[in-house]
């Protein structure tokens, strides 16, 4: 099984694998800023060796176990919350709802049913039924955030990285010794989320600090028009220009018996108090790297002292704020490097903004998916396609 990866709704972007072979097991994860679609569908091509239909049914053994031999894709996109009409749109077009999980015993008789978490699935439940009959089946949020994300680490070869200095260095999984982590999702807020095991978890922090206020607050600074195009201001900016560095306090010298060096950022945007300067005469570029600091810098603070509070050593960061932009991981992880003094390590995730979404998707589990994914694991290991727009 491979990973069919793209999104739209937002410009410039790649447009998700149009699938050919059978559609089912949509799953929604509909949020404050983005909708994530994640959905399976069967390979509709010939094998070349065999000149079978690959979607035929074959038989594999697996100890003394057989299984029927599935070839498919799981395909991932995303939109945005305010364009929800053009989501709505694909699912229709593409027919994606009407691929089997139809009527199950809990939903209303002939409704299709689809999974569906976050806030979204409550707030447009009604919406979804009225433009294409379908009923959301709600999982909550924190339940699929934590199901998606050891969905991922298992089953995916190369899922988690570490981001040093420029490097990205994948992390090997070991199953048996996943738990305990630190999962922090960065969405528009922020979550964290002690995972000892499978549904084994407790919500043991948050910040309303997250992706919403750099995207909220960046757009209002430097009148950005997408995300990306504060994300792109932020590579070319200076963040010294504003932000007040131990250094302009020190009179350029270190602050070193507390361990500051003269070049850490003793007050993010703390110059512009200073200056007698207007938000016009600051680049839009070095504002926007000053706000992607400051929000990185203090997730990943925030981040450490709950690593700490539970001793633990490995967090992983999701969410599409991450967006696997270098600065932004690099960021965290000196937070977390630096405050822990080297113990704990930030990870981040290939997949990282359709954890919730993936584990909406592993809930069909419930009427036996865990089994079809299961096969499709073992039988067809997920290639090394990348998440999202990384
Ligand atoms: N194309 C985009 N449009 C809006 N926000 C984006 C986009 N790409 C990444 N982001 C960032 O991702 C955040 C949303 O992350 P996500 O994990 O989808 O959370 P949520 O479930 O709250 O929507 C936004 O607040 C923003 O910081
Ligand atoms: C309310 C939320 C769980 C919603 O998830 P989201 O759409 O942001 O991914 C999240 O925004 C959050 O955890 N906010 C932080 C709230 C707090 O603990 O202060």
């Amino acid at each position: 099984m491979d990973l069919g990866v793209g999104e739209v709704g937002t410009p410039g972007n790649s447009k998700p694998h149009q699938p050919s072979g059978q559609i089912s097991h949509l799953a929604l994860d509909i949020g404050g800023s983005l909708i994530k679609l994640v959905y399976f569908s069967t390979y509709d091509d010939v094998d070349d060796e065999t000149g079978r239909s690959a979607t035929e049914s074959l038989s594999v053994y697996n100890g003394n176990k057989k299984y029927p031999a599935l070839k498919g894709r799981l395909h991932f996109a995303k939109f945005e919350t305010t364009k929800i009409n053009d989501c709505l749109e694909f699912i229709q077009k593409n027919q994606l709802h009407l691929g089997g999980c139809q009527h199950l015993q809990s939903s209303p008789i002939d409704k299709t049913v689809i999974k569906a978490t976050g806030g979204g699935a409550y707030k447009y439940a009604d919406l979804f039924e009225e433009k294409l009959g379908i009923c959301l089946d709600k999982e909550d949020e924190m339940d699929c955030l934590v199901a998606g994300a050891n969905f991922l680490l298992k089953g995916i070869h190369q899922e988690a990285f570490t981001y040093m200095d420029g490097q990205k260095e994948f992390v090997q999984i070991d199953h048996n010794d996943l738990y305990p982590y630190l999962l922090v999702n960065i969405g528009s807020g922020v979550s964290m989320l002690k995972v000892d095991g499978d549904g084994k978890f407790e919500r043991v922090s948050g910040t309303n600090v997250g992706g919403g206020t750099f995207w909220g607050l960046g757009r209002l600074l430097t009148n950005s028009k997408s995300f990306d195009e504060l994300l792109e201001l932020s590579h070319k900016g200076n963040n010294r220009v504003i932000d007040m560095l131990v250094g302009d306090i020190y009179g350029g010298m270190d602050y070193s018996k507390i361990g500051l060096s003269s070049t850490t950022i003793a007050s993010s945007f703390g110059k512009a108090i200073s200056d007698s300067k207007e938000l016009a005469d600051y680049r839009p570029e070095d504002i926007a790297r000053s706000l992607l600091r400051m929000i990185s810098n203090n997730i990943g603070q925030i981040s450490y002292l709950n690593a700490l509070r539970f001793g633990l050593k490995r967090i992983f960061f999701g969410g599409f704020f991450i967006r696997g932009h270098a600065y932004t991981m690099d960021t965290i992880a000196v937070a977390v490097h630096f405050w822990s003094k080297g113990e704990a390590k930030a990870m981040f995730l290939r997949h990282e903004g359709f954890l919730g979404a993936s584990g909406a998707f592993r809930s069909y589990g419930k009427r036996g998916l865990d089994d079809l994914m299961l096969q499709l694991i073992q039988q067809f290991p997920f290639t090394a396609s990348p998440a999202g727009d990384i």
